[in-house]
């Protein structure tokens, strides 16, 4: 078993001295596409991010690097985000703008997994402010330019990144988005198919014996093409294969992690703490009274009800230490997403005073949803018997203001792409009652949005 090459040195923490100050200027655009934007930041390839909420009423895209947090720490990841997030917002000198800066990033689903991977270059947390950033709200275009120096004379750095957001600004405006060709798939590959079918019948033997009471077990896809992907078109792509989800990209290096995810952990905005406990699945009917009737079974099933439950207990606990105000239905609903059905119950909250978003980030993640229960126990068990290393998927990924609002969603329904491959991912809840070929094909459709992204496909 290698060991991960990544060092903490490759990522270097960046100390703050007093001497740093944090300039930031924002202005209003008129109409301009995300994906443009985000494709007109090509030469800062490998430092761009992409964000979009499931209301879509708010849209990020980072280009280029102001500032970078990482953490190679297992067990103090949040907390030193948190902490370098906190001084850096100390030393924003225009504080009276109206837009501040964001955060964005990811945090990998276990970093006590050290299986060597296509994830070696990934630390346990990886946030950038960004150099250029846009943010749409509401329909209004705003661009920000973010600064971190120690330099006295800052002001023709400034004015040099001015005149570089104007070349950007002026690039997605007068570009024509072309509809980009899908991938040409050469090769596909169900990694480790048989080991996946093992560990779920052991994990479910493993229950039986009390050893825990939900696992979630995941497996991955890896797909070669015939020529390097670009991370603009697979933005666009994404886009357009499952509307209702939170998209996302976080480029780092010649990766791109990307997907479009149904799930939120967790969103704070003026205190008010929003989570969503999603799991138990079934699939979408070819008609209106078939979907339905398929969505009446799933609500009534015991083995997905025991898989979501486990879920909204957890999250519940979590939210009354950190909340006041908590409610939670009694009973949960249908999420229909285009290739899938879920069970969902939100959970909301006032955050009490001194709490924070990373906090909730912290004791939240992984839910049962991603996990299981309980969590160390589970942890264990996927260390053991999944043989692959699930780097950010299943894990936060997500944005968080200088005041503390912000979202991250679960990187579910998602693929790195590297060049010209690209790894994707997708498990599903291990309760007693799970029988190995239909938790396989549960991952077929929950692979689908990706795999269509990227110009595959896979019969089930
Ligand atoms: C782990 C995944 O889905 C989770 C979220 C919703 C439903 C799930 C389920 O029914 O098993 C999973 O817990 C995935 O998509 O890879
Ligand atoms: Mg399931």
């Amino acid at each position: 078993m290698n060991r991960k090459t990544f060092t903490s040195t490759e990522y270097a923490v960046e100390e703050l001295s007093s001497a740093v100050h944090f300039y930031t200027e924002t202005i209003e655009v008129n109409g301009l596409s995300s994906i443009a934007f985000f494709e007109a930041g090509e030469s800062y390839k490998g430092k761009r991010f992409y964000w979009q909420n499931r209301e879509k009423t708010f849209t990020l895209v980072g280009i280029g690097h102001a500032h970078v947090i990482t953490s190679s720490s297992e067990d103090s990841r949040f907390e030193e985000v948190d902490k370098q997030w906190n001084e850096l917002c100390s030393k924003i000198v225009n504080e009276e703008q109206d837009l501040q800066p964001i955060l964005f990033g990811g945090f990998s689903f276990d970093p006590a997994n050290h299986l060597s991977s296509e994830w070696d270059i990934f630390p346990s947390a990886y946030f950038a402010v960004p150099s250029f950033q846009l943010v749409i709200r509401d329909d209004r275009v705003f661009i920000s330019i973010h600064l971190v120096t120690s330099e006295l004379d800052s002001q023709h750095l400034f004015d040099h990144l001015r005149s570089e957001r104007d070349d950007l600004i002026h690039a997605a405006q007068v570009k024509e988005l072309k509809p980009y060709a899908k991938p040409l798939l050469t090769n596909l590959e169900e990694r480790f198919k048989e080991l996946y079918l093992d560990a779920v019948s052991h994990v479910t033997k493993l229950i039986h014996a009390g050893e825990a009471q939900k696992v979630v077990i995941a497996r991955s896809l890896s797909l070669t093409f015939a020529e390097d992907v670009n991370s603009p078109s697979a933005m666009y792509h994404v886009s357009k294969e499952q509307p209702e989800s939170f998209l996302f990209g976080l480029e780092l290096g010649d990766n791109l992690f990307f997907g479009a995810t149904p799930e939120r952990l967790v969103k704070v905005e003026n205190r008010r703490a929003l989570s969503t406990c999603l799991a138990g699945s079934i699939n979408r009917g070819q008609t209106a009274t078939k979907d339905q009737q398929l969505g009446n079974d799933l609500l009534q099933d015991s083995k997905n009800r025991e898989e979501h439950q486990y879920v909204v207990d957890m999250i519940t606990s979590v939210f009354k230490q950190y909340c006041d105000d908590v409610k939670v239905p009694k009973f949960p609903k249908l999420m229909k997403i285009r290739d899938i059905q879920h069970l969902f119950t939100p959970v909301e909250g006032h955050l009490q005073k001194g709490q924070g978003l990373l906090q909730l980030v912290k004791d939240l993640h992984p839910t049962p949803a991603l996990g299981g229960e309980p969590r160390a126990d589970a942890m264990a068990i996927i260390r053991m018997v999944e043989q692959m290393n699930r780097g950010y998927y299943a894990a936060p990924v997500g944005w968080i203001d200088a005041e503390g609002n912000g979202e991250f969603a679960v990187a579910i329904r998602s693929a790195l792409l590297n060049k010209q491959k690209a790894y994707l991912y997708a498990g599903g809840g291990i309760v007693a009652d799970s029988d190995p070929t239909s938790e396989y094909a549960e991952t077929l459709v929950k692979f689908r949005p990706m795999l269509r992204t990227l110009g595959g496909k896979l019969n089930g």
